[in-house]
């Protein structure tokens, strides 16, 4: 069970807060039977939990900054463990968000096989962001946050693309297009890998 995570295939889903990872993971998923792994919804599930750990993360979240690396290492890592009898591959959402996150990953994990990079537009992220804050009930989907986690992704994450771009495994993908059109992109880079 332990040694099975290091042999299935890993994708990571990169991209702006709003710019439709999730959305594109769920499509994933209904069609590849890969598990999902959302960074940010495992956090969330912490909080939510009221544990002590979980009130400390969620004074980090609100405040839009990012989370002690460990934390959110382990518990990807937890989760791909305790999936991995019925996986069929990993789809990793929201991670890593900066490179030192993703040498860990390769560290205590192993090297992806496909970084899908959902690219949109800033004000299109927020316009977004802001049209889920309405119902979606995150305490981070409110313009001020909102504004932090762009100027973070584009300090932080960016880099991260340019850290896979070396390893030739990112696949840039407009998610500006409608999400069918979106996913159509996203199926063929999948079915590309051998
Ligand atoms: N291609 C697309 N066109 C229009 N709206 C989209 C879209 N992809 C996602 N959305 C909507 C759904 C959500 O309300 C919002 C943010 O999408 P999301 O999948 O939650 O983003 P992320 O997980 O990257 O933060 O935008
Ligand atoms: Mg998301």
């Amino acid at each position: 069970n332990y040694l099975k995570i290091w042999n299935l295939r890993v994708v990571l889903m990169s991209g702006g807060p709003g710019s439709g990872k999730g959305t594109q993971c769920e499509k994933i998923v209904a069609k590849y039977g890969y598990t999902h792994l959302s960074s940010g919804d495992l956090l969330r599930a912490e909080v939510a939990s009221g544990s002590e750990r979980g009130k400390q993360l969620q004074a980090i979240m609100q405040k839009g900054e990012l989370v002690p690396l460990d934390t959110v290492l382990d518990m990807i890592k937890d989760t791909m463990i305790a999936k991995a009898d019925v996986s069929k591959g990993y789809l990793i959402d929201g991670y890593p968000r900066e490179v030192k996150q993703g040498e860990e990953f390769e560290k205590k994990i192993g090297a992806p096989a496909l970084l899908l990079y959902v690219d949109a537009k800033a004000e299109t992220m927020v316009q977004r962001l802001m049209k889920r804050g309405e119902t979606s009930g995150r305490a981070d989907d409110n313009e001020e946050t909102i504004k932090k986690r762009l100027d973070l992704y584009y300090k932080a994450t960016e880099p991260v693309i340019a850290y896979y771009e070396k390893r030739g495994i990112v696949r840039k993908i407009n998610s500006e297009l409608p999400v069918d059109e979106v996913f159509a992109i996203v199926v063929k880079a999948i079915d590309e890998l051998k």
